[in-house]
């Protein structure tokens, strides 16, 4: 087994994401590694996308997903769509089929580039989240985030796409709020016995919204793609938006949108860019990494 693997910085609307090509290899990335890269500002991530050999028959591969602290998260809708270009680019294929934690994902890469996911389906049961209270209804919860009688937050969405998600609904640029001194409180608050990525989303249209996210183990991302879909479905679901929104994230407002929509057959599928930005070989263990010399190499 060779030490090191190639792998491409690649990012979603900003989501940054390492895409490490784990295939042919009976070992996986380390927590270690993972932190290693995050500390280097040249590989400095917000998720790992390991690419391993398939474990279940009709299936591309297995994607095994890093925070940039070590933990491992079930789900990554920017970083799927970029092991999609990466596998698109190194195939000519156009269609590809994943298991993650969260479960089975069917992709494809348009002409236009653009690329669609198909998250799975919304779950909204309390302990499915998981929540650490019983709700019945999960689609407003009783949790709030400053002065008890002028909350600043209130009155989330909760749901999970296969990782743990709360929506707040803000009525003014999600840009404006201090989400880098409340989002930890609420990432690890006890109501989130697995923690929680938290979202502020400010509903714009029937068909749009914007949206800024704290991630779970990442921080403040520049975009989130299964908080985007956490968004989209928790406006239909709470009567804000129809069905299909298109979501431009607060912090990449110029990048691109994601376009989530939620079907009648209850699968929620994102669509939206993915950018490759340069390749090198990694130390998958130790997290030691060389970036190739020559620009523009094949995204692996
Ligand atoms: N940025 C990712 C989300 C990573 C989720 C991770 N923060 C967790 O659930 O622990 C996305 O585009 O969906």
């Amino acid at each position: 087994m060779t030490k090191t693997v190639e792998f491409a910085r690649m990012n979603g609307l900003g989501n940054m994401i390492l895409v490490v090509d784990m295939r042919g290899r009976a070992d996986a990335v380390t927590p270690a590694a993972a932190i290693a890269l995050n500390a280097d500002p040249a590989t400095r991530f917000d998720q790992i996308m390991a690419i391993h050999d398939p474990r279940v028959d009709g299936t591309d591969a297995f994607i095994d997903i890093l925070n940039c602290d070590g933990t491992r998260a079930q789900a990554c809708g920017n970083g799927t769509r970029c092991v999609v270009q990466a596998l698109a680019s190194e195939t000519g294929r156009k269609a590809f089929t994943f298991q993650t934690v969260a479960g089975i994902l069917n992709a494809v890469e348009h002409e236009d580039g653009t690329i669609s996911v198909d998250m799975g389906k919304p779950v909204f049961e309390w302990n499915r989240i998981p929540l650490a209270e019983e709700f019945y209804d999960t689609s407003r919860i009783e949790l709030q985030i400053g002065p008890i009688d002028d909350p600043i937050l209130h009155s989330p969405a909760a749901m999970s796409m296969g990782n743990p998600h709360a929506i707040f609904w803000v009525d003014r640029d999600p840009m404006t709020f201090d989400l880098d001194r409340f989002g930890p409180l609420l990432e690890n608050h006890p109501m989130f016995p697995e923690k929680a990525n938290i979202t502020l989303a400010q509903v714009t249209s029937p068909t749009s919204m914007t949206t800024r996210t704290w991630e779970r183990g990442a921080g403040l991302t520049l975009a989130c793609g299964s908080a985007a879909c956490s968004a989209g479905v928790s406006g239909a679901r709470t009567g804000r938006t129809g069905r299909k929104v298109e979501i431009t994230v607060a912090s990449s407002p110029n990048r691109g949108k994601l376009t989530i929509e939620w079907r009648e057959d209850d699968h929620v599928v994102m669509t939206g860019p993915a950018e490759w930005e340069w390749s090198g070989t990694l130390d998958p263990v130790t997290g030691a990494f060389r970036r190739d010399d020559d620009a523009g190499a094949a995204a692996l």
